[in-house]
């Protein structure tokens, strides 16, 4: 049995900030902080790059992160159905945190985990944390009979926060914090427990040989230091569209009688000119990537509405940010097609793909 999302929330942080670069150009509107502009006259050193910050920002982080994190694991575990107790595991995903124990022990003391969960921390990432982290409790789940596992995404950009200069200024443009929630199963349902709400159907990961030096991070003593080469959006549309076949051909569902068949088309074809059947979860990593996903995949434009709306709403906030583009997906109101697609992208170049169905 396929393992199911029975419970997805996002939460952004309460400090909005309207964007630096005009929104028909970035493709974002708003953004959301930790910092306030208090927080910044008393920390002076979070925007003089010549001043020392790594550990204004590990202490700040280590509280804010997880304590976001619980926010919306919160609220997920709540309409999830079942007592906290219930969850069996924990996949904790962010770039924001440096310190051990690390930020999924602090969450798991915050929401009252049981000791005996079992945790995984991921980190640095960046923005194909989520669709790891997704990835990793789906196979969690499908092999501990009766596993329900708890995904945290939670994202500040607190570490790498600083004055712009000419090397990251996109990157300040582009990332803003917030964290999602979801929990994940396989069958049996338990009772009190949530009907499903996306069923994982299959997960791959590629990496795009050679472009290791197109998206980095480093640790520096002032704060983390990030790298977006401009060839980004192209390198991602290149390979887009075989990832997806690959995701689709290691599809295997149950069939009528009881046995095991892929996905019926158009999801075992070959895709050309097909996609739009599908719904699309993509992590919008920014506008151009999403335009050049548009027109490799010959989508009509609604089908990466939820990934604009998010992008304009709340900016990139890395791993996190496909936990809001499946929220938003599951609040619309129009009905899904049954079958769809997630994907997500990060440093390696990474890209995380996956088939989703929603249960009838
Ligand atoms: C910055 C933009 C809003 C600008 O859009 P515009 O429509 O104005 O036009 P444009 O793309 O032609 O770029 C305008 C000018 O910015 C420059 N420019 C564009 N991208 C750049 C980059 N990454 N680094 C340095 N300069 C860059 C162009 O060369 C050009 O310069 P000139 O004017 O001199 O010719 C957009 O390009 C953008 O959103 N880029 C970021 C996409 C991206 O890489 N996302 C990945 C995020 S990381 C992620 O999601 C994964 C992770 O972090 O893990």
């Amino acid at each position: 049995m396929h393992a199911c999302m029975h419970a997805c929330f996002s939460n952004e942080q309460l400090n909005c900030t309207y964007s630096v670069l005009p929104g028909e150009k970035s493709g974002i509107e708003r953004r959301h902080f930790h910092l306030t502009e208090e927080t910044l006259a008393a920390h002076p050193e979070l925007f003089d790059r010549e001043l020392p910050s790594l550990d204004t920002r590990v202490d700040m982080t280590a509280d804010a992160v997880p304590k976001l994190a619980q926010c919306a694991a919160a609220k997920a575990i709540a309409e999830w159905g079942r007592p906290t107790a219930d969850i069996t595991h924990l996949v904790f995903s962010t770039y924001s945190a440096c310190q051990a124990p690390t930020a999924d022990l602090r969450l798991a003391t915050l929401l009252g985990l049981r000791p005996t969960v079992s945790r995984t921390m991921l980190s640095l990432h960046g923005c194909y944390g989520g669709g790891r982290a997704l990835s990793l409790a789906k196979e969690l789940a499908e092999n501990n009979r009766g596993a329900r596992v708890l995904v945290a995404c939670s994202e500040m950009t607190l570490v790498c926060f600083g004055a712009p200069d000419g090397g990251n200024i996109v990157g300040h443009a582009l990332f803003g914090d917030g964290a999602g929630a979801v929990v994940i199963g396989a069958g049996p349902f338990l009772d009190g427990e949530r009907r499903p709400i996306f069923e994982m159907v299959s997960a791959t990961q590629t990496t795009i040989p050679r472009t290791e030096h197109a998206l980095g991070m480093r640790v520096s003593g002032g704060g983390v230091d990030f790298h977006l080469a401009i060839q980004v959006p192209t390198l991602v549309g290149q390979n887009v569209e075989q990832c997806l076949l690959d995701a689709f051909r290691s599809a295997i569902v149950d069939d009528d009688d009881g046995g095991a068949a892929p996905p019926p088309s158009p999801c075992s074809g070959n895709g050309n000119g097909r996609w739009n059947d599908l719904f699309w979860a993509v992590h919008p990593g920014g506008r151009p990537i999403l335009d050049n996903i548009n027109k490799v995949l010959m989508l009509e434009p609604e089908k990466l509405a939820a990934s604009r709306h998010v992008l304009r709403e709340y900016g990139n906030m890395s791993g996190a940010t496909i936990v809001f583009v499946l929220d938003e997906l599951r609040r619309g109101r129009s009905p899904l097609p049954e079958w769809g697609a997630l994907l997500a992208f990060g440093p390696g170049i990474t890209i995380e793909a996956m088939v989703l169905r929603c249960p009838r």
